[in-house]
Parts: structure tokens; sequence; C-alpha cells
């Protein structure tokens, strides 16, 4: 390795632009040196936008560039398994969206693959990156808020019932607001309370999606808009989990409406994405108050990021990369790694488990 992280980026959509190109370029110890999407029309446009890189439409080149020491993994679901182990057959640091995999098996199997081959492996779970999300964990680990019971998480967006492309393929997306939205409570709740032991779900689907934004026939989707579960946690705690793209009025320049809480024997503690530096704190006998998260709290760890700059809701998402590459310079694994990011998965799975059985599920994680 140079003196600096080399990042190649595989899948230069929504996300790369969003969320890790600003990150990369936020930290002087990351730089991006590669780029890898099919479409060479789209490549071209990023060069343009990103900086001059190298550019590949084939992710095997980049897995197997000896001027790459790491790589992000933002394209659709369905393909993070074959790039993931591709990569890591490749000797590259990882960091992979959510959902991992497609199921916890393969999620299971690129865990395995990046601790054997001893790379850093990291899940962008985003929201763990919250100012308020980091400053909760830190009330209940403090012990704050006496014994956490009870655990709440509500996503609503109002989004457009048109399609969603490939987000609406079963196969290509495994599943729809579930995988999507929902895996990220699962995983926050989890680094809050825990693991969970014991869940039971409900998905439904609201509307077909059968034309795209422009108007034009497309096939209809074929999964949830509508996820949910109920959970006990290992710690005796229980939590509640709903979420959906289809909440008319929730729209809040597209950022919706988010709300996570943790009730605990002392107190209570609530998250909100469109409030993140501010937290909501509950005593016994008060009504809830709206605190400015601390100082220290406001951006992870050494991250360069002048934590009043941009939109609030947005900017934190820029500490994913930083704490990628503070794991490869410092040679300690990522948090979320990929077994967080298997964890949630299963969790994920016995949703779909659980509602086709009309049954709870036992959840059994054997990383
Ligand atoms: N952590 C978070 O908060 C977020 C996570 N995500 C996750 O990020 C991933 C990408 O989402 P998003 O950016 O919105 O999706 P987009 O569709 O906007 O971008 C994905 C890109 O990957 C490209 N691609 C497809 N197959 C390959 C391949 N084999 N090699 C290289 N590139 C490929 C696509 O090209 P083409 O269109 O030609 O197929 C497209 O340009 C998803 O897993 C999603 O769940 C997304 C948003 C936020
Ligand atoms: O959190 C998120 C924001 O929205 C994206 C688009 O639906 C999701 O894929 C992502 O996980």
């Amino acid at each position: 390795m140079t003196d600096k992280v080399r990042i190649g980026i595989i899948g230069a959509g929504a996300v790369s632009d969003y969320h890790h190109v600003p990150g990369i370029n936020l930290d002087p110890r990351a730089e991006l040196v590669s780029i890898c999407d099919p479409n060479s029309e789209l490549l071209a446009q990023r060069q343009s936008d990103w900086g001059k890189t190298k550019a590949t439409t084939n992710f095997q080149e980049m897995a197997d560039d000896p001027d790459v020491d790491a790589v992000i993994i933002a394209t659709p679901n369905f393909t993070h398994h074959e790039i993931a182990l591709a990569c890591i057959n490749g000797g590259k640091h990882v960091m992979c969206e959510k959902p991992l995999g497609l199921n916890y098996t393969e999620s299971a199997e690129m865990y395995r693959a990046a601790r054997d081959a001893n790379v850093r492996h990291m899940t962008a779970f985003t929201y763990r990156f919250a100012p308020s999300m980091r400053y909760v964990k830190h009330l209940v680990e403090s012990g704050a808020l006496g014994v956490p019971r009870h655990f709440r998480s509500q996503r609503f967006l109002d989004w457009p019932e048109s399609s969603w492309g490939w987000r609406q393929s079963k196969k290509l997306a495994g599943a729809g607001d579930l995988f999507d939205m929902t895996i990220h409570r699962i995983d926050f709740a989890q680094d809050l309370l825990g693991p969970i032991k014991s869940i039971c779900g409900a998905v439904a689907q609201f509307v077909p999606r059968d034309k795209t934004a422009e108007g034009q026939p497309c096939e209809p989707s074929e999964v949830d808009d509508w996820s949910s579960l109920i959970g006990q946690f290992e710690n005796g705690a229980v939590g509640v989990w709903e979420g959906s793209t289809l909440m008319k009025g929730y729209h809040n320049d597209g950022f919706g409406y988010e709300w996570a809480e943790v009730n605990g024997s002392e107190g209570s503690a609530a998250y909100q994405l469109t409030d993140p530096n501010n937290i909501l704190i509950g005593k016994p006998g008060q009504t809830m108050e709206k605190l400015p998260v601390p100082e220290e709290y406001l951006v992870i760890e050494g991250s360069p990021r002048d934590p009043h700059a941009g939109v609030p809701s947005t900017v934190f998402r820029y500490d994913l990369v930083y704490e990628f590459v503070s794991a490869i310079v410092e040679e300690r694994d990522a948090i979320p790694g990929f077994d967080h990011g298997a964890s949630a998965q299963l969790i994920a799975d016995s949703v779909l488990e659980s509602f086709d059985k009309r049954t709870w599920i036992d959840i059994n994680c054997d990383l």
C-alpha cells in the first residue's frame, strides 16, 4: 500500500455520488483511483464530476488491479455476493452496501471469506453514524436509561408509486422495503440493544408499480411496500419496527419521517433522522425534552468533517468512508462489519419466513 488508501468504486450510481465520493474527498488518507460501472456513458460523466480516475466496465479488472487497495461495492443487491468474493480473492479491503447479500447464506459466505482472507470488511449501515444515534448508544451503554425494556423504529417516506426499477424485482433486490429500508433499523437496534433472539414479521404490497416514472408500462413489482416485525432481544427487551415508502404526507424534502427510541427503566431517548444533531430525552414523570447532541458525538472520532457544515440529515453519511479507511490504516475491524450485515440479513430473511409460515422464528446466527 502507498501512503494513501487507494479506493475503487464499483457501481457509479446514486449512493456512490451521494455518500461515498464526498466521504473519500473529505478524508486526506484516501484517494479515489478507479471506478467501475457497466454504463460507459455514466463512467465518462462520473470522471468529469468526480475527477480523472481509471475506469472499467468489468469489476474483475478492479478486483485484480494492484493499484487498488480497497473497494466500495455500490451496485444492485444481486451483484454484491459475486463482486465481493472476487474483490476479497484479489486481496482488497471491501465496504459493501446493504443488504449485504440476497439472503443470509450469501451474506455469511461473504463474511467468512473476508475474515479468512484477513481483509477489512464493512457493511454500509449508514444510520449508525447519525449523531443522535451515536448518542443514544452512549446513553444505553452508560446506563443513563436504566435497564433497556423497549425499542421502537418507524421509517415512513412519501415517495412515488411508480416503478422502483431493479428494487422491485425479487431476483435483483431480494425483497422491497424490508431489505431496502428496515434492514438498516434491524442493524441499529442490534447495535443498541444486542442480539435479537426471536421475531414475528409481516409484509404487504400496496400498489402494482407497473408504470415507470415517465408513465411507460413495465413489469409489476414483486416485492413488499411495507415491512414490520416485533422481536425479543437476548437481553430481555422487546422491539417493534415498521417501514414504508408509500406513506402520504411524510415527504419532508425526501427525508421522510424516521423515529427510533429506546425506553428503559430510568428514561427514554429518541433519534430522528430529520433532526440528527438533537435528541429527545425523557425522564420518569416528565415530558420528553429536546437537547443538542454533545459536540463529541457529532462526528466519529478523528473525522475531519465539520459537524456544523452542510445538511445535517445528509452529511453524517460521509463518516462511513472515514470508518472504513480508519480500519484499514489502523489494521482493526471496521464497524459495522460483514458479520453485522449477515446478522441483520438473517433477521430480515426470518421476517419473510415468519410471514409465510404465520409463526414466530427463533434466530440462530451461526457465523
Ligand atoms: N446505505 C445507504 O444508505 C444506501 C444504500 N444503497 C444501496 O446501494 C446499492 C446501490 O444503490 P443505488 O446507488 O441507489 O443504485 P443505482 O441503480 O443508482 O446504482 C447502481 C449502479 O451499479 C451499476 N451496476 C450494476 N451491475 C454492476 C456490475 N456488475 N458492476 C458494476 N456496476 C454495476 C448500475 O448500472 P446499470 O444501471 O447499468 O445496471 C448502476 O449504475 C444498493 O445495494 C442499495 O441498497 C442505496 C442508497 C443508500
Ligand atoms: O437508506 C436508504 C435510502 O434510500 C435508498 C433508496 O431507497 C435505500 O436503498 C437506502 O438504504
